[in-house]
Formats: C-alpha cells, structure tokens, sequence
C-alpha cells in the first residue's frame, strides 16, 4: 500500500511516501516569504504547493498512478474527536472559506482533495488541529459569548503519547498524561485515559513562544487594540506571528537565543527562562486537571531538542511525576499509520 502523506506548516511543506509502516522518502519543501506573499489567502496557495510536491514525487520516480492513498494534517474544522476522517465536500468548503480561522494545515485537506479527484484514490486526515475532546467544565472562559475552543497540536501529541504508552507496556486509553508541544506554538494538555479534556488554545492561550504571545494581561490588551496604533490584521499578526520570543529578541530561532543566553546575553537568558516559568506554570495547571494523578509528563515538538530548555522545566516539575522527553514531532508517521489503520479496515474512517 502506498500512501502519499502532506503537512503543510506556515513556511514549509512536508511530504512522506510510505509503503505500509515504512517510510520510503521524507522531504521538506521550504517556501519563502516573498514566494508566500502573492497569495492573499492560505487556501489561494493549494496549486502552488501541489506543484512542489508533484516535482518532489517526480524528483524520487514515483507516478501519481503508484498512490493508494492520500493523508494530509487536518486544520481549523468545526470542533471534532480525534481521529481518522475522510475528506469531503463539506470538509473543504469550510476550510476553503476559512470558516473557523486561517491555518496552513488548512492546504492539507484542500490538496489531498485535488489528488485523490485526480488519482480517483481516497483522501484522508487525521486528528486535526481542531481536535475537541474537552469536559464540558473546560469550555467556560468567564464570558458567555466567548467559549474556549481545543485548537492544539493534537496530532503530535496524540501520536507521541501513545508512543510514550508503548514505551512503558500500557495503552494510551490507560494513562494519565500531561504533554507539552514546544513548537512554533505551545500546547499543554492533560490526556486522560485517551481524551484530550483541556488545553490551552494554542494561537492564544498559556505560555508564550517562539512567534506567539499566548494569554496576555486582557485590558492592556483591550487598551492596545483600541490606540489606533494598529489594524486588528497587525494585532492578529502581532499575537500569532511576531509575538513570543521574537518579540524580545527579533529572532524565531530558539538556538540563536540559547547560544546568546550562554554567552552572557542577560535579556536572551531571562526570555528563554521567562518562557520555560510559563511552560511549567501550565504544565502544573493542567496537572491540577488530573488531581495531581499522572502517569508521565510528555515534553515534545521542536524546542524539546534542547537540554537547556528541559532542563529548566524538568527543574519546576519533576515533583508532579517522571518527565519524558520526545524531541521532534512524529506528524507523517502519525498520518500514514492513522490512514493504514482505515485502510486495512482497523477502524472506520469518521466523515466530518
Ligand atoms: N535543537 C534545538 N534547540 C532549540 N530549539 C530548537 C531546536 N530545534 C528546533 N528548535 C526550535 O523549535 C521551534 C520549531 O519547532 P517545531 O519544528 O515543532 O515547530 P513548527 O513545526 O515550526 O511549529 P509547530 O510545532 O508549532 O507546528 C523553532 O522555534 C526552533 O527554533
Ligand atoms: C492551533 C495550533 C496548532 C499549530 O500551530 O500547529
């Protein structure tokens, strides 16, 4: 069986061919800035990625026609349980209207839809960044009208967690875990016995990080939007791309910061420990969600490569419980293996 799989990330795009559990090629396509710019909208830049990986696939002689199957990450769907969903029409029209907010893991759905019309395969994704399996408790924010939305990096975290299960001879559904995402953005949810019950939103909530503000004091924030200083397409973009540690430091590279932080820089070492405070003042914030009864806390995604990091958060939270450590993300494998299970009929795929 060979599954074509894509992950769209705001400045790449990653692709994998897998034949059953194995993956054959692993590449990432980066985009420029000046390349992303001629789009208005992030759907608007399906053609334009869909060339790449086509080239891609050329580039490791592999027809189109060789595919059985195509997986993509999900993006900002209507709340939804994890899971491995077909894509279909009213799938795509949402993400093509951007009904529940822009994201580059938007494209995933909206390109493997244009293979599988063309290959006539199926399409599929799997546990999009819309992923909502909150206690109803959780969803209260302190006004009516604004409810707290699960939008997290499900994907990675559900994918490591149950590696982390394997790893310790249990199953997923049995454990009471507590990951951290440390990416581009945070995620920091507790998983109960499989279920994703909190998480901070990560586009705007919990602990600042490498471009994202994350929670910030509300009536400042109130008072900023109002000052005329900026467009409410500035302040989103303030929030999402040029908040966090960029903000301070001018830079989204975490390794720059740290080698600063190492070299004396004091404003580099108190940003760095100003974020690894938020991260661990979360991290026990959710573990008050589980009554202080965790199995493991989960550190992953692209900061958790960093000793410096880890270190500083394992110091405030190892009395919580074990820590462990699963630096990078797992997306393709995740994918490829959430498409193989409906495939070779595991489980069913969920229609959206
Ligand atoms: N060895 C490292 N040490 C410190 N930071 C690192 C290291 N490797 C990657 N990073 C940082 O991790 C971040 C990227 O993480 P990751 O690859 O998980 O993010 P992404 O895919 O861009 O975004 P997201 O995970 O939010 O979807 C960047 O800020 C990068 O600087
Ligand atoms: C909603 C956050 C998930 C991501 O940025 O990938």
């Amino acid at each position: 069986m060979k599954i074509l799989v894509i992950n769209p990330g705001s400045t790449s795009t990653k692709i994998a061919l897998y034949e059953n559990e194995t993956a054959t090629t692993e590449k990432t396509v980066r985009h420029s800035a000046d390349e992303l710019a001629e789009y208005q909208d992030v759907a608007d830049q399906d053609e334009y990625r869909l060339k790449h990986i086509k080239e891609t696939l050329e580039e490791i002689n592999v027809e189109l026609e060789e595919l059985d199957a195509v997986v993509a990450r999900g993006g900002l769907l209507r709340p939804i349980p994890g899971g491995t969903y077909k894509v279909t029409e009213t799938m795509i029209n949402d993400l093509k209207q951007a009904k529940y907010g822009e994201h580059a893991s938007n494209l995933g759905a909206i390109m493997a839809d244009i293979l599988s019309k063309e290959l006539d395969i199926p399409a599929y994704i799997v546990d999009p960044v819309a992923v909502d399996e909150f206690e109803d408790i959780a969803r209260y924010s302190g006004l009516p009208e604004l409810e707290r939305l699960s939008q997290s990096h499900a994907l990675n975290m559900k994918a490591v967690a149950r590696k982390v299960a394997r790893e310790m001879d249990r199953s997923y559904e049995d454990l009471k875990l507590i990951v951290a995402h440390l990416g581009s953005g945070i995620s920091v949810a507790p998983h109960y016995k499989g279920q994703m019950i909190d998480v901070n939103n990560a586009n705007n909530e919990g602990p600042f990080a490498t471009e994202r503000t994350g929670t910030l004091p509300v009536y400042q924030l109130i008072q900023l939007c109002y000052s005329g200083k900026y467009t409410e397409k500035e302040m989103v973009e303030r929030v999402l791309k040029k908040g966090g540690v960029y903000a301070y430091m001018g830079t989204k590279d975490i390794q720059e910061v740290e080698e600063k932080a190492k070299s004396g820089d004091e404003q580099a070492d108190m940003v760095l420990k100003a974020m690894t405070y938020q991260i661990a003042k979360e991290i026990g914030a959710m573990a008050t969600v589980l009554n202080g009864e965790l199995d493991a806390i989960v550190i992953t995604g692209g900061m958790a490569n960093s000793q410096y990091i880890v270190d500083q958060i394992k110091e405030r939270v190892s009395f919580l419980g074990p820590v462990k450590v699963e630096a990078g993300e797992e997306e393709l494998e995740a994918l490829a293996l959430g498409a193989l299970r409906v495939l070779n009929g595991e489980e069913t795929a969920k229609i959206y």
